[in-house]
């Protein structure tokens, strides 16, 4: 996959999405920042990119990232698609407040795209200002680099700058632009967007096939076995959602990559005392996207993805090329679909037996350790870093969590099935359990602070999760659920 590339000092973009993919697109240049400022850079991913992460710093980066001024002869575009919000089909969704910039392809030839959010109305814009806030960007940047360092696929966040505007949400808020990497912007909504056109449906899928399954491109079977492992993908995803206790909070089909990666952190979460229902979107109101109802969910999006690629295996699936089968096509993607549950729950029960340090799943002694967690909702995360310190005879940490008549006899039988080295089980425990994720009130007081212009804590906290299993004496208020009376105002800055 070639294409020319537009060259500035910064970024080398390439534009295959725009080239190949007529009518999943229009043209758009951000709008006017007035005063763009880069206000965090991550250096880590910017060297993996192959950019200078000085270079971003300055005021032609600013330019550049807050969607100002496009990069010299690049073709910056907003991305059509469509999608299921909350149950419901919006034939018209699309970057409303985000454009392409192009695509950056490092030395081993994995191809990223470098997307900005809050770059100004676009064509799909609908009622929205194009905008995005200080707050909310500086907390998708937070978020996905925490998820990124837990090892779970998502989006990356390069860059956030201030646009030096002053934009309206509740209140007057501080403009700002998430620069964003991905491995593609490709949605299922994109799906649905190029079904309901037509023409663009088959090179959409052979452009996601060549960019993230080569080995499947030219194949007679390529549509079903691109499904199949997006299925695969995404079941492997949401299980590692589970095992951290996130909550995405919009598990819209818009918001449900072909990639396999996490993307749009808006009203997310990790769930701090263990409760399935637990659901963070205010707007949530019917508890949709719950804690545990995101693998069916997310089933249930991949069902609206596979309805997408109907013509495409009808026509491979039949003999006669004239005469596509419907109904085979509609049975073949059902079966694959039906897998992904199991799927799911296979990825979970692995990841949970190596949370609880055994080797291989064992499902009565995981379901009763739910069964105690959901009764005294201990913090999730805290739990099994507690059960790690009970190995090591150091038995308050659980103490402060569950009583122990409560589970004196769980703990009993987990004993009796792990292995004996003790230390190097709870070592290895260590090792998948993080001890720091983004916890609700300190996203919140970090934000809070550099909204009004102070990143310190941001800093601070994001240094502290991006090491989320490293624990640190100094650090111990991070590893700690929110006060009692942590009071109002928590949890905000989910918004937009
Ligand atoms: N302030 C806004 N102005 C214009 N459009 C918006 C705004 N906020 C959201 N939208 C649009 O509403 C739809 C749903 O928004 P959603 O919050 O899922 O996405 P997003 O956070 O903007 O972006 P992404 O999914 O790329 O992270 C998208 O089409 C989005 O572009
Ligand atoms: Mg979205």
């Amino acid at each position: 996959m070639t294409s020319s590339a537009a060259t500035s000092t910064l970024f080398t973009l390439e534009n295959t999405f725009a080239r190949d993919l007529e009518g999943m697109f229009v043209p758009f240049v951000g709008e006017h920042a007035p005063d763009p400022r880069v206000l965090v850079v991550n250096t880590d991913l910017a060297e993996e990119l192959g950019l200078d992460p000085e270079a971003l710093h300055t005021a032609e980066a600013a330019q550049i990232l807050s969607g100002s001024t496009p990069p010299p002869g690049a073709t910056t575009i907003a991305m059509a698609y469509s999608g299921h919000q909350f149950g419901g089909y919006q034939p018209l969704l699309g970057d409303g407040r985000a454009l392409l910039l192009g695509e950056l392809v490092d030395a081993e030839g994995a191809r990223r795209d470098l997307h900005l959010k809050g770059s100004g109305r676009t064509r799909f814009a609908r009622g929205g200002d194009g905008r995005a806030a200080i707050g909310p960007m500086l907390r998708e940047y937070l978020i996905s680099e925490a998820m990124h360092a837990l090892g779970i696929p998502t989006t990356r966040a390069l860059a956030v700058t201030a646009t030096g505007q002053t934009i309206m949400r509740d209140a007057p808020e501080p403009g700002a632009v998430l620069a964003r990497v991905a491995s593609s912007h490709i949605r299922v909504g994109s799906f649905e967007f190029a079904l309901r056109q037509g023409d663009p449906l088959q090179p959409l899928a052979d452009y996601a096939i060549a960019r993230h399954h080569p080995d499947l491109v030219g194949a007679d079977d390529r549509y079903l076995r691109f499904f199949e492992a997006v299925v695969d993908k995404q079941a492997a995803l949401v299980a590692q959602w589970m095992a951290v206790g996130f909550i995405h909070g919009v598990l819209n089909t818009d918001n449900t990559t072909i990639s396999g990666e996490t993307i749009d952190y808006g009203p997310c979460a990790f769930m701090d005392a263990y409760d399935p229902a637990t659901v963070f979107s205010s707007i949530d109101v019917q508890g949709r996207y719950a804690y545990t109802n995101q693998p069916p969910v997310i089933g249930w999006n991949l069902a609206r993805f596979a309805e997408s690629l109907i013509p495409l295996v009808a026509a491979q699936i039949s003999a006669d090329p004239d005469e596509p089968d419907t109904d085979a096509a509609i049975a073949a993607l059902t079966g694959v679909l039906g897998t992904f549950l199991d799927r799911h729950d296979a990825h979970l029960a692995r990841h949970f037996a190596a949370k609880i340090g055994l080797a291989e799943p064992d499902s009565a002694l995981i379901d009763d350790l739910q069964t105690v967690m959901r009764e005294h909702r201990p913090d999730f995360t805290g739990t099994f870093r507690a059960l790690a310190e009970e190995l090591r005879g150091n038995s308050r940490p659980l103490d402060d969590l569950i009583p122990r008549d409560a589970i004196a006899p769980w703990l009993d039988r987990w004993h009796a099935a792990l292995p004996e080295a003790e230390e190097a089980t709870a070592a290895a425990m260590d090792r998948v359990n993080p001890i720091y994720i983004p916890r609700n009130h300190l996203v919140d007081i970090a934000l809070r602070a550099a909204t009004e212009g102070d990143l310190e804590k941001f800093e601070m906290l994001l240094g502290v999760i991006t090491r989320p299993f490293d624990a640190d004496p100094a650090l111990g208020a991070y590893a700690q659920p929110a006060p009692d009376d942590f009071g109002e105002g928590f949890q905000t800055f989910c918004g937009t």
